[in-house]
């Protein structure tokens, strides 16, 4: 099974891939991913969904929204960044957003003038580091390799970090069988109680919302799409029918089931 995920070699999504994958190759852009696989170029992409301290990785659930894929698995992760860089007196900080911000407090405290700059991924950033003494890449320990020193550990605001992905196939390989299932659900309305309206059919039957959020729908403002996570799978009846009320709730919108499946926790 081949897999494509966020690049290049080193980043947290490239540990998640491979767990699924044994051959992984790199993009720069988690929508390219979701694309790549919608087009039927890859068997698997790899993208990471949200983490515990910083939340939603939007790109991603935007991808989702608006590509014909399934999910096939989940895949759950520590986090444990590093403070990677040939020198202590660095004056830039290059990292993922989702990195940064999960180490804000550390980098206020302990490097508050330093410059935080985003880049593509924690790989990106550390290996910007390797080419420039002015700056400092955070991510996994085992990116320092030649080169760089390993100046902190577990850097990250919190002890307990982790990030969901999710594997990413062809639409035709989606499931109903699975643990949980992830839908997307547009309405395409707004009126007092809507959301309430959504959610009920999933309280009535006892089944577990373990995530809702929501996306703009680009439309117009104050227009939403809701992701949300079930613990059921969608070959059970209660999930059948609680889907079927939902799309009843939704005629001027639509509800997309990106499939049911099983999560799995990879230490590394
Ligand atoms: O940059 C990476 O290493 C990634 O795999 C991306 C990503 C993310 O988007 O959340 C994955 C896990 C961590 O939360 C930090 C960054």
């Amino acid at each position: 099974m081949k897999a494509l995920t966020l690049g290049p070699e080193g980043t947290y999504s490239h540990r998640a891939a491979r767990a699924v994958a044994d051959e992984v190759t790199f993009t720069e852009s988690v929508t390219d991913i979701v694309e790549r696989v919608a087009a039927g170029q890859v068997d698997r992409g790899v993208v990471p969904i949200e983490n515990s301290i910083e939340g939603s990785v939007t790109e991603s659930l935007d991808a989702l929204a608006t590509r014909d894929v399934a999910v096939v698995e989940e895949i759950v992760t520590p986090i444990r960044h590093a403070l990677l860089a040939q020198r202590e007196d660095f004056e830039v900080v290059a990292s993922h957003a989702q990195a940064l911000a999960q180490c804000r407090s550390y980098l206020e405290e302990n490097y508050p003038h330093a410059v935080r700059e985003a880049v593509a991924s924690t790989a990106r950033g550390v290996e910007q580091a390797r080419e420039d003494p002015a700056v400092a890449g955070i991510g996994h320990p085992d990116n320092a390799g030649e080169g760089l020193r390993v100046l902190a550990e577990d850097i990250q605001d919190r002890t307990s970090n982790a990030t969901r992905f999710v594997v990413v196939a062809p639409e035709a390989e989606r499931s109903e069988a699975g643990g949980k299932s992830s839908l997307v659900v547009y309405p395409n309305t707004n009126y007092p109680g809507l959301l309430l309206r959504l959610l009920e059919p999933f309280a009535e039957r006892d089944i577990d919302l373990t995530s809702v959020e929501s996306r703009p729908s680009g439309e117009r403002l104050g227009d939403y799409v809701f992701h949300m996570d079930i613990a059921a799978g969608l070959y059970e009846e209660r999930t059948k029918e609680a889907v079927a009320a939902i799309e009843g709730v939704v005629e001027e919108g639509w509800v997309k089931r990106l499939g049911s499946y099983d999560t799995r926790h990879v230490l590394y």
